[in-house]
């Protein structure tokens, strides 16, 4: 049995006065929380929100980082530094990144090596924008992103992993994948999954949806067999919105 993982993805919002204030907001109202919950604030924050979260039963992860250890690669993190900070988690792939700073299919391959060499979980992104959904080529697309971001792991390091399937069309617009589409589509990434890694593999990695998931369709969502969880960006800004999703 998967256990569910709800993750709170800030992206660039917050500063570390505001990302206390919301964790401090968030703590009581997720402590009960039946799935995992991780917060994934900006690197400025990570420090502070680390040491809030002390003790509770919040993990924390990074949404971003390099591959490489250190070296001249100005404006970068490591996953060495990720580690040294206690980060849980880092988000690879997310279809922002891949939009608008040029994350390949490669990268995210050589970030995810990186990450599981370091002990740090990633949450693997992969989703389809409107045009390729449009032109029917969803399911190769989910299904070449994930085998290319999975390359060179073993069916025993794939079980940990964490995969985020993130419809581009869905995401900040309010539009959400039908649960059903949701449920197919991670239907096919798990599929993917067994291919290359076979069953045992494929029945044990947890594959989150995201895209516009809130309080109100989070609970249809998390019903559905295949979804194993939520990225979830606009509705993990506030405390109480997120506290309803993780305890959809
Ligand atoms: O990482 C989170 C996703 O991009 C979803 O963002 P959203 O919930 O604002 O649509």
């Amino acid at each position: 049995m998967r256990k569910p993982i709800i993750a709170g993805n800030w992206k660039m919002n917050n500063t570390p006065a505001e990302a206390k204030a919301l964790i401090e907001e968030l703590i009581p109202l997720v402590k009960d929380a039946k799935c995992d919950v991780v917060v994934c604030p900006t690197y400025v924050c990570l420090e502070t929100v680390k040491k809030l979260i002390a003790g509770t039963n919040i993990k924390i992860g990074a949404q971003n980082m390099h591959w490489e250890e250190k070296g001249a690669f100005t404006g970068e993190i490591s996953p060495k530094m990720l580690v040294a900070m206690g980060m849980d988690y880092v988000i690879l792939g997310h279809s922002e990144r891949r939009q608008y700073f040029a994350e390949t299919d490669e990268t995210v391959n050589k970030k995810t090596l990186a990450a599981v060499a370091h002990n740090l979980i990633p949450i693997i992104c992969v989703g389809e924008t409107l045009e390729q959904r449009e032109a029917g080529v969803t399911a190769d697309l989910v299904r070449t992103q994930t085998k290319a971001a999975l390359k060179g792991l073993t069916a025993e390091q794939v079980k940990d992993v964490v995969i985020a399937y993130e419809p581009v069309w869905a995401i900040g617009t309010g539009r959400t994948a039908t649960s059903a589409d949701a449920n197919e589509v991670i239907g096919i990434i798990r599929k993917a999954v067994e291919e290359d890694f076979g069953g045992e593999a494929a029945g044990a990695v947890r594959i989150q949806y995201g895209g516009s998931m809130n309080p109100g369709n989070a609970t249809e969502l998390m019903g559905m067999p295949e979804i194993d969880g939520g990225l979830i960006g606009g509705a993990s800004l506030k405390a109480v919105d997120f506290s309803k999703v993780v305890n959809y």
